[in-house]
């Protein structure tokens, strides 16, 4: 496997080459996570692919979750003499991350795909279509660093499709859409001239949406395994149980993760006014800078959606997205100052001990 066709750039390259004056790292090679589940690994390198676990050491040291390997990492290895196994000593810095909030009530960041340039946002042309949806992975999208682009999938399917093109171009400002069918075969050529050397891809979407069936395409061979679902509620079986990475055999690298039941947003930046820049446009022009377009007097937002410039839904999806985000901005902010207590406090049990 070359080195370089699995993503490793400069970037990553000139990370390594900081390590090798580190005699602590003189026994790793470099390498790809390709798949995770549960903190037991897969990694690729130039001398083959492996089971990995983290140190103990490394263990030790990760505070949160993470700080552990996701898919899509640039790890340094050391393999086992005689085994098809490797443990994981240290993980390079990302150039990009796809996050979500982990599912269920505990504020916690999971990565979904580390280290990708482009973000795939995956959703087919039947009942899964779903705008609001669209836009929630958009936002999570603009934060990643990737670039987003919208696949829509299933064309053979959808009778209008200029209608949902154009339902999607509303909301995807500056994203390029693509449509595809992996039974046509449409659009696939387009997808494939995304993937040149050392370029990687996340496919992301619900379940069902077709990602494997893309992939599978895309790869030009059976490499995922694609359940039927019923396409008359577009209801998919959860097929793809883990993240996992592959090398497509025309250049590039693919990671096809598992349909999402919820994309619940882990926002570390400005996202939203990424995605919503007709929203903010249009609130430049109001006439209080702190207008909430909730009821104000001289709100150019709901002028807008008077004129019938905006609509309605939209402003409800940003409404509610905002809310989230700032839901989760106390949270973590107060989860913060709790471990920051936390610490001072081991410090000044550490000093008292001192001077006894
Ligand atoms: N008609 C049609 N059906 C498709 C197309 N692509 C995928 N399908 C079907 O849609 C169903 C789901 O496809 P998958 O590729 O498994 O979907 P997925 O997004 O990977 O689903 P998860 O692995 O559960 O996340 C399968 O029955 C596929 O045969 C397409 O272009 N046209
Ligand atoms: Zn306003």
């Amino acid at each position: 496997m070359n080195i370089k066709s699995l993503g490793l750039t400069t970037f990553f390259e000139d990370q390594i080459k900081g390590f090798s004056e580190e005699n602590k790292y003189e026994n790793c090679v470099p390498a790809r996570v390709s798949l995770e589940h549960k903190h037991a690994y897969r990694v690729i390198s130039e001398n083959g692919e492996w089971l990995a676990s983290v140190s103990g050491l490394y263990a030790y040291e990760a505070i949160n979750r993470a700080e552990y390997p996701a898919v899509g990492d640039w790890v340094l290895v050391e393999k086992m003499n005689g085994e098809d196994r490797a443990i994981i000593h240290k993980l390079l810095n990302r150039k990009s991350q796809f996050s979500r909030k982990i599912a269920g009530r505990e504020i916690e960041e999971q990565i979904v795909a580390a280290n990708v340039d482009i973000v795939l946002l995956v959703m087919s042309l039947n009942a899964d279509f779903n705008i609001r949806r669209l836009e929630r992975y958009l936002v999570a999208a603009w934060d990643s660093g990737a670039t987003p682009i919208v696949i829509l999938t299933k064309s053979d399917l959808c009778k209008d499709v200029d209608h949902y093109f154009r339902e999607v171009e509303a909301v995807a400002m500056g994203v390029d859409i693509f449509i595809t069918s992996s039974y046509t075969g449409e659009g696939i050529e387009e997808i494939r001239a995304l993937f040149k050397e050392g370029v990687t891809g996340a496919l992301l979407g619900s379940s069902g949406a077709g990602k494997s069936t893309l992939t599978n395409a895309l790869y030009g061979d059976v490499k995922m395994d694609v359940s039927d679902i019923r396409e008359d509620d577009a209801k998919g079986r959860h097929t793809t149980t883990h993240r996992e990475l592959v090398a497509l055999p025309g250049g590039g690298c693919l990671i096809d993760t598992p349909g999402m039941r919820e994309l619940q947003l882990w926002d570390q930046g400005d996202s939203l006014s990424s995605s919503f820049k007709d929203i903010e446009a249009f609130a430049s022009d109001c006439r209080y800078r702190d207008c909430t377009h909730k009821s104000e007097p001289g709100c150019a937002v709901n002028f807008a959606i008077d004129n019938g410039n905006l609509e309605q839904a939209r402003l409800q999806s940003y409404f509610k997205l905002q809310k989230e985000l700032a839901f989760l901005e106390r949270k973590t902010n107060a989860q913060a100052k709790l471990a920051e207590q936390r610490k001072w406090k081991q410090i000044s049990k550490g000093q008292k001990k001192k001077y006894k």
